[in-house]
């Protein structure tokens, strides 16, 4: 049977979110985000081997944060880069089961319910890969030249994570050289030739980039909590 791996990238410094504490770091319901994204793959049935690509300069800060709310669940930790293609690419060198399944996910989308985690692993081990995606909710139009059009909106996906991978599509998609546009694991693996499949994602999945996410994260965690769940 194949291991289940999950690299968690936290390896970026949040300019967006413009905090001195890079935003991974920020709590939201009195938990670090990291911590909310750490548990819910700690927690799937998948029950993947986990690794954490956290920035050089931040590895006691977050030894101190575990000591502080008393976190202790098992990891492997990596030296994230100057992109987050450099920080998947450190985290995956320490990986050397050929055939794992492994699933990439930002730190900061802490919303991820453990049930489309399981449900991603079980397609990625049917289809190759399985990418989390949800249709755009608003109309869409491309701006070319000045001039816009409206393209199909049932034809749009916005990406999400996790984007889980066999070993051998990440072995072979890392070794390419880096290029602005890969702006996700996807972009690199299509690029190194493989198909890309979707998997249907989940609107709570949100990316904490602005301080207002912050705020957004809050309320969709209280309504769970509401709701029991
Ligand atoms: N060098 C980097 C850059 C980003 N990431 C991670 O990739 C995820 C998505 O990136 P993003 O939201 O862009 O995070 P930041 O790069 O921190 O934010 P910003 O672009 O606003 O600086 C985050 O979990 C981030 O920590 C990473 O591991 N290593
Ligand atoms: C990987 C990602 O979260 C998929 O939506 C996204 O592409 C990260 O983009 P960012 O520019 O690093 O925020």
């Amino acid at each position: 049977m194949s291991q289940n791996y999950a690299i968690i990238v936290a390896g970026g410094s949040g300019t967006r979110m413009g905090t001195t504490v890079p935003k991974q770091f920020l709590s939201v319901n009195g938990l670090p985000v990291l911590m909310h994204t750490l548990l819910a793959f700690y927690n799937s049935a998948s029950k993947p081997h986990l690794i954490l690509a956290l920035p050089k300069g931040f590895h006691d800060y977050w030894k101190q944060l575990c000591n502080t709310h008393n976190f202790n669940i098992d990891y492997i930790l990596a030296t994230g880069g100057e992109t987050r293609f450099q920080s998947v690419k450190a985290a995956f060198e320490l990986i050397s089961d050929h055939n794992s399944l492994i699933a990439v996910h930002d730190a900061v989308r802490p919303l991820i319910n453990s049930q489309l985690i399981d449900a991603a692993y079980q397609q990625a081990a049917e289809t190759g890969n399985a990418i989390v995606a949800v249709k755009s909710r608003d109309s869409i139009r491309q701006l070319k030249n000045g001039l816009s059009a409206s393209l199909k909106r049932d034809e749009i996906y916005l990406v999400q994570t996790p984007q889980i991978f066999q070993y051998k599509q990440l072995k072979r998609a890392y070794l390419q050289t880096y290029s602005d546009v890969f702006t996700d694991d996807a972009s690199v693996v299509e690029a190194a030739g493989f198909k890309i499949h979707l998997i249907e994602g989940d609107n709570q999945n949100i990316k904490i980039t602005f301080p207002e996410d912050i705020a957004i994260a809050e309320l969709i965690l209280k309504g769970r909590e509401d709701a029991g769940s």
